[in-house]
């Protein structure tokens, strides 16, 4: 495909309340789109960490330079999106970059031949179960009503934000109030090995699993943790490609997998963390960044994979977002659907984007 076009938009959207995990507390998604115009279509595509870099070493202000200086050159003007993460290589890092650009040129590609992203990538279900995840919060009451509204809505799986002080007590909370209900708790890397036996406490709570309790550089302590506490851990850190994801499970690091299409790279990547996953017995979900439509979309059509066995974080839009920048994804009976047209399925509302966007950058031209 020649690329004429790519144009990068930054978007700010208010979220519906505060958002708070053991790194910090989002009100605002505050983004970027990235829109690639090709000779045979356009694509679009999203940037899916934040302004700080908190949950990775990524960034909004880094992402846009890697793309503008390093990554755009490197693909344009031809390019298919198999070859892009070759074309890339040479760059070190910026996963989650590289993730928003090769999604661009994927969803151009595949609109060019009226395909849907789960046709490419191998769905094979129409609709998912949805689970949520619901943040640190002020009292243990506060959680209760939120995870009440939540169960009201139909959701399949609770995902409760932890961090030292707020673990035990809030998930014995929930556990007690709603009975066996699908429940797991997410770490974001904070704590250490000294605090396993603490951890161990989570295990009379049933819980599917521990989400990345330790730091993401810590395979080797996820190991050590992994003999010592009955709660299966989950990485989600911790994997950036199929490598990793093979490592982790070779040292019995981890017995299930959060994919992130945008943390590994990309679809291609996380389709082949999925198969390597599946080839080993280990179950995966599909995590989420919080993302508009243009990100939930296709998502949603990885969620579809047979090996994603365990509800994932694509909630409803109005879990986070009173208005997108695309028409709302719902939750209807607990599951979400998934998108059936052509590339991702999605795009943005002109006028609604409009609103939303702050600044634009034309990377190429
Ligand atoms: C700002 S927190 C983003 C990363 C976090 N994501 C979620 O908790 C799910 C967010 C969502 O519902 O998209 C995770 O570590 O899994
Ligand atoms: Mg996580």
């Amino acid at each position: 495909m020649k690329i004429e076009r790519v144009e990068l938009l930054h978007v700010a959207i208010p979220l519906v309340s505060p958002f708070r995990t053991s790194f910090g507390t989002m009100t605002t998604k505050d983004t970027f789109l990235l829109r690639v115009v090709t000779d045979a279509a356009e694509g679009w595509s999203e940037f899916a960490a934040d302004p700080e870099p908190l949950y990775c070493s990524e960034f909004v202000g880094a992402a846009e330079l890697v793309l503008d200086q390093h990554l755009v050159p490197r693909v344009t003007p031809e390019v298919t999106a198999a070859e892009v993460q070759a074309r890339t290589h040479a760059i070190k890092g910026h996963q989650l970059a590289k993730a928003t650009l090769e999604t661009a040129i994927l969803d151009a590609e595949l609109r060019s031949y009226g395909m849907s992203i789960g046709t490419f990538l191998g769905a094979t279900a129409a609709k998912v179960p949805a689970g949520v995840s619901v943040g640190i919060k002020n009292s243990i009451p506060e959680l209760l009503a939120d995870v009440e509204g939540y169960l009201a809505e139909g959701y399949a799986r609770i995902k409760l934000k932890i961090e030292p002080g707020w673990d035990v007590e809030p998930v014995r909370a929930v556990r007690e109030r709603f009975g066996d209900v699908l429940l797991q708790v997410d770490a974001n890397t904070a704590y250490t090995l000294a605090d396993a036996e603490h951890l161990r406490r989570l295990d009379e709570f049933d819980l599917l699993l521990v989400e990345q309790p330790l730091e993401e550089d810590d395979i080797r302590g996820h190991a050590l943790l992994a003999q010592r506490i009955r709660t299966p851990i989950c990485l989600d850190e911790s994997i950036t490609s199929a490598k990793d994801a093979a490592t982790a499970i070779a040292l019995d690091a981890c017995r299930v997998i959060n994919i992130k299409p945008a943390r590994v790279g990309g679809y291609l990547e996380a389709r082949r963390i999925h198969d390597v996953a599946v080839a080993h017995g280990i179950p995966v979900w599909c995590g989420g960044m919080l993302e508009t439509g243009i990100g939930r979309g296709p998502n949603l059509a990885l969620a579809a994979l047979p090996g994603f066995v365990l509800p994932g974080d694509v909630s409803a839009s109005r879990r986070y977002f009173a208005e997108d920048v695309t028409e709302p994804f719902e939750l209807k009976d607990g599951f979400m659907h998934v998108p059936t047209g052509p590339g991702i399925g999605i795009e943005p509302i002109p006028e609604t984007l409009k609103r939303f966007t702050t600044a634009t950058n034309v990377l190429y031209s």
